[in-house]
């Protein structure tokens, strides 16, 4: 291996390109910083490839062809197929598209002297010490020198114990686009959100039997009860089985299929076949072989880097020059998450800082069918901790607007606080649209707004977000369509400490 000399001397290093480490590199723009941006595999990490941009591409494919498969509309379309090297040939497109115009803002600010300048530099990166790192491509191993550095290398799936993926047959998310065409039976172990949302798209696109295994009684088991099943009844009304309470006991290979074994709680088990299998147990942070031992960092215990509140790591002797930002930081895995961390980072170095992340009210995006949207506090959360509140479901049932799509399968959940103010708390919706509405009621939590704000607003006729005023109308005995008239689309109900667990639906 060839070892040339110190390429250069940067104001900020950013190690890993997705969206945690492209939005800082893009933020040192503005401060007319010199970055070097190193990425040692996909422009844009998992954002893009293998990740958010692709997955979400094959979900709005898998959407419009189970639209188009729908008889009850006065519409059939005849003689419809779908074909997979097609879905990825389009997928891959719209992967492309976006890192084209990545590479076009680094190209617009490569070599830019003394404006804010940008170089984006092939190779594995390694510390060797605290303003320096090793880049390593192919047989060239390049020295750069850094003042600042951001370590933003994101995560990878965690491996299932004792099963060894190949990436063809037993696979994890990473894989997905490596498949030459639909399996005919898939196995997704792990009902979180990555396995939920593929048994979603193959079980749109009709060419594949999902199966989902679910070790809990429960899929996504971070969210309420109510949600989960309501999750739940739509995977298996789209076909999928779901596998509760079973553990994984082995894969047998066979030449031409997989032979799985489940073992469940109830004390049975049961042999199935399937094609593919896709391990989708969680994600665990890229913190290997990043010489971080030559620079005095340990992971803390769950193996993320341990920072303070602006994502500056933390070593022996105290804060360091270096940041962690994105799904190394061990917050929320989230696109969202990982932008906002990688700009506070920069804004921190230039002493700009003014304000701080606040986690509780995250906004997140769950591409099922329907779509499911999620903002600040939960029954089991408030429950948990002690804090009394109000909820009310309100179905899109009544909803004029799902109505006339002739798709009302949806709701929204509100809750607020149970006082006086009736503070808004925390908001779930499913349905069409909900990515869309989440961000106002995230926006109202955050202002600390309260129900007699959504109250006092004119919403546009006939909107989703009908729902949500109705909703906080019907908190306070005051909505159009009555709960006792529609007890089943509209309840109404509080919680406070010392009543035992419960949930609205
Ligand atoms: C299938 C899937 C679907 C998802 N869908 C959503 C979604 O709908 N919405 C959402 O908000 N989030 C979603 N996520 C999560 C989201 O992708 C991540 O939270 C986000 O990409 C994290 O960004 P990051 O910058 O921290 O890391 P990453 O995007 O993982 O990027 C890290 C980059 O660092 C590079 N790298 C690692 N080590 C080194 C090194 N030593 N030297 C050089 N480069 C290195 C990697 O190659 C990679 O390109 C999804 C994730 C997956 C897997
Ligand atoms: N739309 C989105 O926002 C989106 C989409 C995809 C991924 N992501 C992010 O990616 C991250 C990873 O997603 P994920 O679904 O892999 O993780 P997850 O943490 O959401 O879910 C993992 C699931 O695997 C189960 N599990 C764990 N160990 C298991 C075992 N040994 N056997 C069977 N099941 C087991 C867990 O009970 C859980 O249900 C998430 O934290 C999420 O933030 C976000």
């Amino acid at each position: 291996m060839s070892k040339n000399d110190t390429l250069n001397y940067f104001d900020l290093v950013v190690i890993g390109s997705g969206p945690g480490g492209f939005a800082a590199a893009s933020r040192a723009l503005d401060y007319g910083l010199n970055v070097a941006l190193i990425e040692k595999q996909h422009l844009g990490g998992a954002g893009i490839l293998n990740g958010v941009l692709t997955s979400k591409t094959m979900y709005e494919l898998s959407m419009d062809y189970s639209v188009a498969a729908r008889i009850d509309r006065g519409y059939r379309a005849s003689a419809l197929s779908v074909d997979y090297g097609k879905v990825r040939k389009t997928v891959l497109e719209a992967a492309r598209e976006k890192q084209y115009q990545m590479r076009s803002q680094i190209e617009t600010f490569f070599n830019q002297a003394g404006s804010g300048n940008i170089q984006l530099i092939s190779g594995h990166a390694r510390f060797v010490d605290e303003s320096t790192i090793e880049v390593k491509d192919k047989n060239e191993l390049h020295l750069i020198k850094g003042k600042y550095f951001i370590i933003a290398t994101g995560s990878r799936p965690r491996e299932y114990p004792n099963l060894k993926t190949d990436g063809k047959r037993i696979i994890t998310s990473d894989n997905i686009l490596s498949l030459n065409e639909f399996p005919e039976r898939l196995l997704i172990i792990g009902s979180g959100i990555i396995g939920c949302e593929f048994a979603t798209i193959f079980s749109n696109f009709k060419q594949t039997q999902v199966h989902l295994l679910d070790r809990a009684n429960r899929v996504l088991p971070y969210e309420d009860d109510d949600l989960s099943r309501f999750v739940a009844h739509n995977l298996e009304n789209n076909g999928v089985k779901i596998h509760h309470t079973a553990q994984l006991r082995c894969i047998r290979k066979h030449p031409q299929h997989l032979e799985v074994v489940l073992d469940y709680d109830a004390g049975h088990s049961k042999v199935i076949e399937v094609d593919v299998a896709l391990v989708a147990i969680g994600r665990e942070p890229n913190t290997h072989d990043l010489g971080l031992e030559n620079i005095d960092i340990t992971p803390n215990d769950r193996g993320y880097l341990p920072t303070s509140e602006t994502g500056k790591v933390i070593n022996s002797k105290g804060l360091s020059n270096i940041y962690a930002v994105g799904d190394i930081s061990g917050h929320a895995n989230l696109y969202s998450v990982a932008q906002v961390e990688g700009r506070l980072a920069v804004d921190d170095i230039m002493g700009k800082i003014c304000y701080k992340p606040d986690y509780a009210n995250m906004s997140t995006l769950m591409f099922f069918k329907p779509e499911v949207a999620a903002v600040g506090a939960n029954e089991k959360t408030l429950q948990k901790e002690g804090i009394g509140y109000k909820a009310v479901f309100y179905s899109n049932e009544l909803v004029d607007r799902a109505i006339a799509m002739r798709n009302t399968n949806g709701f929204v959940k509100i809750l607020v606080s149970n006082d006086e103010k009736q503070r808004i708390l925390g908001m779930r919706a499913a349905g069409p649209q909900a990515s869309a509405f989440i961000v106002a009621i995230a926006h109202l939590i955050n202002q600390g707004n309260s129900v007699s704000e959504v109250l006092k607003t004119f919403y546009p006729h006939p909107s989703i977000t009908e729902g949500i005023q109705e909703s906080m109308r019907a908190l306070v005995s005051k909505s159009i369509f009555k709960p006792r008239a529609f007890p089943d689309n509209i309840i109404v109900k509080e919680w406070n400490p010392g009543d035992p667990p419960s949930q609205i639906f």
